[in-house]
């Protein structure tokens, strides 16, 4: 998969050169460029934003240099993908999805956002999505997108060594994941649950499904099968 992603903070994103994202760079799987959008800038301050049409607090993005560096680098079958507020809510199912693509390119706004006529533009000739990471305010995108790219590249095969690790994990069953335990089986007067000591699979998987069922009922009943929009 190859990944582009457009910023005003490039360096935001050298913190994919290390762990697994790294090696998978590293052996080919993931092909991972952070761009500076005041490349696509042709004035003294490498200007890229302005103020408001319509008038307002903050600046907007100006759509030449998003125009600029949008066509040097989409290709036909990629993904626009504009972390934005206003946009769907980034979850598993929408990791699942986008790591079957072969081509992201994220365009991380700052300030109040990009300006409209480049989503209209771009929505035109590429499958083009506004996500969100949730209802809460950051600065701009680039967190997102570290965030997205994260999830989406580590289900690519071979990213992951072990891939049964993908399997069982929180959201990925659509319930959240039992509780974990390891070495030494007593710390500080609290035992492992002895069931995990028994070596008895089908209790053992019994045990993990109840845990996992209870604390989802608990901390997030509205992804419950029988939860209304599940
Ligand atoms: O305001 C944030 N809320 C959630 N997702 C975002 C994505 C990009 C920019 C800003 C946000």
């Amino acid at each position: 998969m190859r990944v582009d992603i457009v910023t005003i903070f490039p360096t935001f994103f050298d913190v994919l050169d290390i762990s697994l994202i790294g090696k998978a760079r590293g052996s080919g799987l993931l092909d991972i460029r952070a761009h500076d959008l005041r490349d696509w800038t042709h004035d003294r301050h490498r200007t890229v934003d302005d103020t408001p049409y319509g008038g307002g607090a903050g600046m907007v993005m100006k759509p030449e240099p998003w125009g600029e560096a949008l066509d040097a680098l989409l290709t036909p079958e990629a993904v626009l993908i504009v972390p934005s507020p206003a946009g769907e809510v980034f979850t598993q199912p929408t990791a699942r999805e986008l790591s079957a693509e072969a081509h992201l390119v994220f365009a991380c706004g700052r300030y109040e956002g990009i300006d409209q006529r480049v989503i209209d533009h771009y929505a035109q000739s590429h499958r083009v999505r506004l996500i969100s990471l949730g209802d809460y305010v950051l600065n701009g995108g680039e967190v997102a997108a570290m965030a997205m790219v994260e999830a989406v590249s580590r289900l690519i095969p071979g990213v992951v060594g072990n891939p049964a690790s993908l399997v069982e994990e929180s959201h990925e069953d659509g319930l959240l994941e039992y509780p974990s335990y390891t070495k030494p089986a007593q710390w500080r007067g609290e035992d492992v649950p002895p069931v995990l000591l028994s070596g008895n699979h089908g209790a053992i998987a019994q045990w993990r499904r109840d845990r996992s069922l209870e604390r989802t009922e608990r901390v997030r009943p509205d992804l419950l099968p029988e939860a209304p929009g599940a």
